[in-house]
């Protein structure tokens, strides 16, 4: 782990196994750490900031620091790219693509960096000025999920700093390994002492710890809806900040009136990519009864041709899951589908075959018939699984596409244009796609209504999630006020 500008164990010796979950091989040991070991690395952000010159950088040269990061990813793409397969099973094309995004999201920030020089505002009084400025928030706890690891730190990683902060980040217990490389380059690239802390081990106490600590001004957290409700809880012991990326049922609502060919594509394209582990894919089909039948026989003849296996390999379309744990849950949705009495049109096992032996895999899976009751529609699968409602009306798409507790994205695909426009203002959610859908990009804002989530990553929102506003007023010919007099 990287604390205090140190690579350090656990205080306790222990270590954890890192397993590929495409063989199941253990690819690295790293320090499993506890609540000691994240009490000193926010100790570490908490005088890096109360007493270190990092809030106090100029923000152009702060930016300069994270050019120089994204510049570092860049020339080390490959070898992030691999451990981020090798960490999560995705696919190595995949990864590739995550490493250019992420070098962008560095970029972005570190250009953004110096932009907000604050505001003058005119006050209602004479002899006075009255300035508004942006201050760093403080020391920051991080805590990232499996599914994006190095995706979703630099979503936090390079605004935090941008913006002066000083930081813990917790990756995953189970994908630590680009986390743990990115600080790496970050110690190339030089910020002063214990700006960067790196702590590996369980959610239940290095990260309970960051959303707990007195010492921590602001967490940010992305994961699941329920881990995201224990954060808020813990961080209201000190009023501290918080952003909360969850999760997602992301509705893909399709008129009889998109272009056939791409809406095929694309509708498969939202839920198995990655094999479904993506808070915003597209796992609830949304389509106009008229459509149904033909789109339905075509999206069956072509997901029976999606091919499994090693991420390393670049024929593969979708790798394993990625862990055991995660298989089996996925696997008990798919128990619950049929209980619930969705029709299992294709998948819902594991593929056979001794290449796929040891790997965490499971077939693409579609669920026909559903109706919005039932839990496979309404819960994140966050597995290959997608369920299929259909619709006479556009009001009736839209109320099904909001009838859920969750708001993160959702796509809409039709031809008429204003149709689109009425439903992607009628819909609840912080992305709407118009005949797309998953574009992400450093420019936009990216985060959920409802239980979705709080706050906006990404942006300019997403810089100023990690500032302060302040005030300052001044009196230019202060007076008594003889007010007691
Ligand atoms: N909205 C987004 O942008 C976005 C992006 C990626 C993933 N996600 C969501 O993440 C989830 C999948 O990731 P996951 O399974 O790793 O989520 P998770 O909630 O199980 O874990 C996320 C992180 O929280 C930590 N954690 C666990 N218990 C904790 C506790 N009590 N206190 C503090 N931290 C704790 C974990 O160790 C991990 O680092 C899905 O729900 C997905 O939709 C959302
Ligand atoms: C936010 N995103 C789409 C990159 C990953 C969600 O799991």
């Amino acid at each position: 782990m990287f604390v205090n500008g140190k690579w350090i164990g656990a205080e306790s010796g222990e270590t954890r196994e890192i397993i590929n979950p495409f063989n199941q091989e253990t690819v690295a040991i790293v320090p499993e750490a506890g609540r000691e070991d994240t009490q000193k690395a926010i100790q570490a952000a908490r005088a890096a900031f109360d007493n270190g010159e990092w809030p106090h950088t100029p923000a152009t040269e702060r930016g300069k620091k994270l050019f120089e990061v994204a510049a570092l990813i860049e020339q080390n793409n490959e070898e992030l790219a691999k451990l981020e397969t090798l960490d999560t099973g995705k696919t190595l094309v995949e990864s590739r693509a995550d490493m250019e995004d992420i070098a962008g999201v560095f970029r972005y920030y570190a250009g953004l960096a110096d932009k907000d020089g604050g505001e003058t505002i005119d006050p209602p009084m004479p002899d006075a000025t009255s300035q508004v400025v942006r201050e760093p928030v403080g020391v920051c706890g991080m805590i990232t999920p499996w599914n994006y690891p190095l995706l979703q730190a630099s979503w936090k990683l390079a605004p935090a700093l941008a913006a002066g902060c000083t930081l813990v980040i917790k990756p995953s217990e189970i994908t630590p390994l680009t986390t743990l490389k990115i600080a790496e380059l970050m110690e190339e690239v030089g910020f002063p002492t214990g700006v960067v802390n790196v702590v590996t081990g369980p959610g239940a106490t290095v990260g309970a710890e960051l959303a707990e600590s007195n010492q921590v001004d602001l967490v940010s957290f992305t994961g699941g809806i329920e881990t995201g409700r224990k954060v808020m809880q813990a961080a209201s012991g000190n009023m501290k900040k918080i952003a909360l990326e969850l999760g997602g049922k992301n509705p893909n609502i399709v008129f009889a009136d998109g272009d056939f060919e791409t809406t095929v594509d694309y509708a498969m394209n939202a839920v198995y990519f990655h094999a479904g582990q993506v808070c915003s894919a597209g796992a609830r089909l949304i389509i106009e009864e008229s459509l149904h039948d033909k789109f339905v026989d075509e999206l069956v003849k072509r997901v029976k041709k999606i091919r499994l296996g090693n991420g390393m390999d670049e024929s593969t379309q979708i790798g394993p899951l990625t862990s055991a744990e995660h298989r089996a849950k996925v696997e008990g949705y798919i128990q619950v589908g049929q209980e619930e009495g969705a029709k299992l049109l294709i998948g819902g096992k594991r593929p056979e075959g001794p290449e796929f032996e040891k790997g965490f895999f499971l077939e693409p899976t579609i669920f026909d018939g559903c109706d919005a009751r039932m839990r496979i529609v309404q819960e994140e699968t966050f597995g290959p699984i997608l369920t299929i409602e259909t619709f006479k009306t556009e009001e009736e798409a839209i109320a099904l596409a909001n009838d859920s507790v969750y708001g993160l994205a959702g796509a809409v695909w039709t031809q008429n244009m204003n149709r689109a426009q009425r439903v992607s203002r009628s819909l609840r959610m912080g992305t709407v796609w118009i005949n797309d859908f998953h574009p992400y990009f450093p420019q936009a804002p990216w985060g959920g209504y409802k239980q979705s989530g709080i706050g906006r990553e990404l942006g300019k929102t997403g810089l100023e999630e990690y500032t302060e506003q302040k005030h300052i007023f001044k009196n230019l010919n202060p007076q008594p006020m003889g007010w007691f007099n």
